[in-house]
């Protein structure tokens, strides 16, 4: 995605002021001038972009600052703070809860990729444990119903719709009452599209979202839309109470800059972005994270999301037990590869580590990096359940190098790799063992256990290098809120490439 390009484009700025011996107003207008640029090719909105210059400008006064401060960090904590802002609205978009029937109804233009959103939408909080059902009030456009119903079906979530009755309104309220009858909480109610902003598709709007009375509006744009996102953005504002919205197709050539103007435009947060076709190309969006994210500084909370979707909870306190104990078989690192595979892209999973940017893991690398995983897999696949359970290294005799090299039809080099790896993986997580365990074994709590020292220690020197140290580990973990430590732990492991 394009929003990469971006991301690195400001590092890079900032990266630039950092190597420069003094920063004084020239070097700073430089930088600045460097990331408005880049926020401009964006699509971002220029008036926001003046605003974010004007802001970091006053909260970093050079000539106020005392000698021997960090400006740098002041400069990029700056940037850091002006970007959230940018895309936080400042008040959290209505979430629903489980067993509380809450409708939702979506709104955008057509072919903005409003339907496969609301199916997303339903299969996401589906697997977070809520009874979602769809309708579809989209008679508008010929085949919307077919469409809902394929998708709906393949999810194994319930929908309504006709093919013969064109009253959207009429067909929102029977689908709303069949649904407040079967008890389903999350009510999600597709809208027709036109391909324009016009009259009749805003009243149409404004009918349905009257008669079905909806807890929240979803504004579901397409993130490639470029400048003219704002105006888009605005005007669905103005003719139904938005309250959040949904950018997709970030996977393509989108710039993804429409994002933080539709924020703009609507004063609502985005609350999910969507990064490809298929129903699981979905993601949260918090504002943190994200800007973490595109600045190559890591999204910890996300990767421990997806950690936590793969790894069933009955598994993670028998993995904290054994990383406690300071034994990192290869069993524990073939079933960290499986829960990896399952993670899904590769790129996607790296650019949640801190350090890496997804810039940094192109495209060819994914296969390069998935086919490897696979590769240590299938051999690991030849070995005996005492070599896998085993943690002493002379174990590996060269006989059965051979053996597991002949059996995996791979090279004995691919072996001796593969244990190379193994070691290194061994070797950071020994430095954990004496880890405290959490009270009731699961992961996400493992994070009050964990102390600096240990995490500095962990973690591959050209990462820690790359956060900034010490003190760059320290501020991002009070950035990403304390609970986020363990996600660091889930990501350490995964990290080695
Ligand atoms: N690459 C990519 N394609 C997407 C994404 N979301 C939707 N699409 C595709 O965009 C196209 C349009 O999506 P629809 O869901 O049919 O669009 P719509 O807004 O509901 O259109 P109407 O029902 O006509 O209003 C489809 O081919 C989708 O598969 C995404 O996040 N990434």
């Amino acid at each position: 995605m394009v929003l990469a390009q971006l991301g690195g484009s400001i590092s890079r700025a900032l990266a630039q002021m950092s190597n420069a011996t003094v920063i004084d107003e020239k070097v700073l207008g430089e930088c600045l001038n460097e990331i408005s640029r880049a926020l401009l090719q964006s699509d971002v909105q220029f008036k926001m972009v003046r605003d974010m210059q004007t802001n970091i400008r006053k909260i970093v006064n050079l000539e106020t600052l005392a000698a021997g401060t960090n400006k740098r960090r002041i400069i990029q904590q700056a940037v850091f703070t002006e970007l959230c802002n940018m895309l936080d609205p400042g008040k959290p978009a209505f979430t629903p809860k489980k067993g509380k029937p809450s409708v939702v109804m979506f709104v955008g233009l057509q072919g903005s990729g409003k339907t496969t959103t609301c199916t997303k939408y339903a299969y996401y909080h589906q697997r977070k444990g809520f009874k979602p059902s769809l309708v579809c009030a989209d008679t508008f456009r010929a085949g919307a119903f077919d469409q809902l119903k394929q998708n709906a079906t393949k999810a194994k979530i319930p929908f309504y719709g006709s093919y013969m009755e064109s009253d959207p309104v009429k067909i929102a309220v029977e689908g709303l009452e069949r649904f407040r009858k079967e008890n389903s909480d999350l009510i999600i109610i597709d809208t027709s599209g036109r391909h324009k902003q016009e009259a009749a598709l805003f009243e149409e709007m404004r009918q349905v979202a009257e008669a079905t009375k909806p807890d929240l509006v979803i504004f579901v744009m397409d993130g490639s839309i470029g400048q003219a996102a704002f105006d888009q953005a605005q005007a669905f504002k103005q003719s139904a109470s938005v309250g959040a919205v949904i950018i997709t197709k970030l996977d393509g050539h989108a710039k993804g800059g429409g994002a933080l103007s539709a924020v703009a435009a609507t004063k609502s947060p985005v609350i999910f972005i969507g990064t490809g076709e298929h129903i699981d190309e979905f993601e949260i969006f918090d504002v943190k994270p994200f800007v973490s994210r595109l600045l190559g500084m890591g999204d910890l909370s996300g990767l421990m999301d997806k950690i936590q979707d793969v790894m069933p909870a009955d598994q993670q306190p028998e993995l904290l037990a054994k990383l406690a104990e300071g034994t990192f078989t290869l069993r524990l690192l073939y079933e960290q590869f499986q829960n990896l595979l399952k993670m899904g892209p590769i790129g996607q999973v790296f650019s949640m580590l801190p350090g890496f940017s997804s810039e940094l893991m192109p495209k060819g690398h994914e296969k390069e990096g998935q086919a490897k995983i696979k590769r240590y897999m299938t051999i690991m696949d030849s070995m005996t359940a005492a070599e896998l359970d085993s943690t002493n290294p002379k174990l590996m005799t060269e006989s059965r190098i051979i053996r597991i090299a002949r059996g995996s039809g791979r090279q004995i080099r691919d072996v001796t790799d593969m244990l190379e790896e193994y070691k290194r993986l061994a070797k950071m997580w020994s430095k954990m063992k004496g880890l405290k365990m959490p009270k009731n074994g699961k992961m996400s709590d493992l994070s009050q256990n964990l102390n600096i020292q240990q995490m500095t220690k962990a973690l591959p020197p050209q990462v820690l290098k790359q956060m900034g140290g010490m003190g760059g580990l320290q501020a991002l973990m009070k950035q990403m809120g304390g609970k986020d430590m363990s996600k660091m732990l889930g990501g350490m492991g995964l990290g080695g490439d």
